[in-house]
């Protein structure tokens, strides 16, 4: 419970109607969960503007509205005008959860692609370093062991500060958290203090929302630009897009990378199968992740520690015991010796990088089997692009369903054949059904060939229509491995 004179002190209202000494018993932002006692905020979305519902929800017994608009209101109804909802719905949402972030070491990881990867290490590294660590990402949320299932890559401002505000609660130190674009341009992190920021890479993704790349860039800048002085901004030297970010942020400015000169410094001595060898700032360090663009994810999580003020040998040691995130690099053989590797890629980016890992690390002429496909009410540049690098980087290839969501698959796949140049064409099938793509890929296959299926990582469903039906490539790949004859 908190009075709307206490909520108001954290944000900017140019005008105030009504009572002043409400009491408020939660923050709303979907009229269809307002009650009697909760403040709705009216936040204009993509699909419908919250200022149409207000109405509604002051009949349901709502008594504080907070718009970006002077609404007419009933006369014992409070309404604060704030220049931005989204906004303000951030910043009073840390306030009524008593300013969580204010007691928490917490790092925000953004990037296209590695966000994942990195937070998940971070929580498991300073787990095994003794603390009790939050994580929010796009696989799963923790609070220590306890499971939060995760909805988005970031939460939306109210879930967020409840669950920061629970890790506060039950004695977490840190919270590594996923801070995606979207979250950035929609401020859904607006009000939190960070201890720091990370940047993993930016390359082709959500075209779709951002409009251009340059807008892409500019909504993951606008998280450095608002780091306090005290925080650190650890980026990628190598991304050309690195110093960028970094151009007008007030944080402390540190660099990682493989290839330029930079604080953290990672060097590949040998990739297989088996993980990664490499050095960073000249300590060889042993590690399960697989793949060069790993080791650009601890040289991220080492710079991190590091910057958090964690001994450095503690760190390295601990480093070499993490197992890889789920759905990320994750390999199975069957008893006839195929290798299916299930990875998320769902970037043009990502899956250049995973398929030259399989170039790099596999040891003789072994075919590659790529199973792709692309998500559905996501950005359509990307389809014909992940189609053509599929091409260039397999034998043969399978183009599937990922999560049609509300999109014709059929449409999906003719928009990445589209990336199929008429030399590559005899390489490609398209099966739209996921299912018989992998049964496919497993008949083709010949011992020692490798078989990649690539977009969906750790989903456990395929989104048809808004339906989430039960779908797990990992355990469609090892049931069609089992029916196999040696
Ligand atoms: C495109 C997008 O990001 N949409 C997000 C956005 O929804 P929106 O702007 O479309 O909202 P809207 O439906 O127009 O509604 C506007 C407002 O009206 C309210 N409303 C709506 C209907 C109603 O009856 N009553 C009502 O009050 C809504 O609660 C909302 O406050 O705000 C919602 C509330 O925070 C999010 O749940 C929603 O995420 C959708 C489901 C989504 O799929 N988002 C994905 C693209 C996303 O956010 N992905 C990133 C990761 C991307 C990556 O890097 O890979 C993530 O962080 O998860
Ligand atoms: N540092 C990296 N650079 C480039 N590609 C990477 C990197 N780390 C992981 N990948 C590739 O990107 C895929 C997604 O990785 P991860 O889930 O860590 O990224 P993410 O940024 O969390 O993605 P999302 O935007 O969906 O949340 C991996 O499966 C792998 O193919
Ligand atoms: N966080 C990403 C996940 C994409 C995963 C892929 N399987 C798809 O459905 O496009 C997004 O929401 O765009
Ligand atoms: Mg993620």
């Amino acid at each position: 419970m908190k009075t709307v004179n206490e909520l108001a002190k954290a944000t900017e209202i140019t005008q105030w109607i009504g009572p002043t000494d409400v009491v408020v018993s939660a923050l709303v932002s979907d009229s269809r969960k307002a009650l009697a006692g909760t403040l709705f905020i009216a936040v204009k979305g993509t699909q419908v503007d919250a200022h149409d519902f207000i109405s509604q929800v002051i009949e349901k017994g709502c008594r504080v509205i907070v718009a970006e608009r002077v609404i007419e209101v009933p006369e014992h109804v409070t309404v604060l005008v704030v220049p931005n909802s989204a906004l303000a719905l951030g910043e009073l949402a840390h306030a009524f959860y008593d300013y969580p972030s204010r007691s928490l070491e917490l790092v925000g990881v953004t990037g296209t692609n590695g966000k994942t990867t990195t937070t998940t290490l971070l929580h498991d590294l300073y787990t095994e370093l003794g603390y009790k660590v939050g994580l929010l990402s796009t696989v799963v949320n923790l609070i220590g062991k306890e499971v939060i299932p995760s909805t988005h890559t970031t939460p939306d401002q109210i879930a967020l500060n409840a669950l920061l505000a629970d890790m506060v609660d039950q004695g977490c130190s840190h919270c590594f958290m996923e801070v995606s674009s979207h979250a950035i341009s929609q401020h859904r992190i607006a009000g939190l203090v960070f201890k720091g920021g990370a940047f993993t890479n930016i390359t082709h993704d959500h075209l779709d929302y951002h409009g251009t790349f340059k807008e892409y860039i500019a909504a993951k800048k606008t998280f450095f630009d608002e780091l306090k002085k005290d925080a650190f901004a650890l980026v990628n030297a190598d991304d050309k897009n690195g110093m960028v970010m970094v151009q007008n942020t007030k944080a402390k400015v540190s660099t990682f990378g493989l290839k330029t000169h930079a604080d953290f410094k990672a060097k590949v001595l040998e990739n297989s199968f088996s993980g990664l060898l490499l050095t960073i700032n000249g300590i060889e360090l042993w590690t399960r992740l697989i793949g060069d663009f790993n080791a650009y994810n601890i040289a991220t999580v080492y710079g991190i520690s590091q910057l958090l003020g964690s001994d450095s040998t503690e760190v390295l040691t601990v480093l070499s015991k993490l197992e890889a995130v789920d759905g990320r690099f994750q390999f199975t053989k069957s008893e006839t010796d195929i290798t299916a590797v299930v990875d998320y890629a769902h970037t043009p980016d990502a899956l250049e990088n995973v398929l030259k890992t399989i170039e790099n690390i596999r040891t003789r002429n072994e075919q590659v089997i790529t199973v792709v496909g692309c998500g559905g009410d996501r950005d359509a540049l990307k389809r014909p692009e992940m189609a053509r690098i599929a091409c260039e980087l397999s034998n043969k290839v399978i183009l599937t369903s990922d999560n049609p969501r509300t999109e014709d698959p059929a449409e999906i796949l003719k928009q990445m054949e589209a990336g199929v140049g008429a030399h590559q064409s005899m390489k490609v099938l398209t099966i739209l059904d996921r299912d018989q793509a992998i049964k496919t890929a497993v008949s083709l296959a010949q011992p020692k060939d490798i078989i990649l299926i690539a977009g969906k990582g750790h989903e456990k469903y395929q989104d048809i229509n808004g339906v989430k039906h039960p779908f797990d490539d990992f355990d469609v790949v090892k049931n069609y491995f089992t029916k196999l004859k040696k």
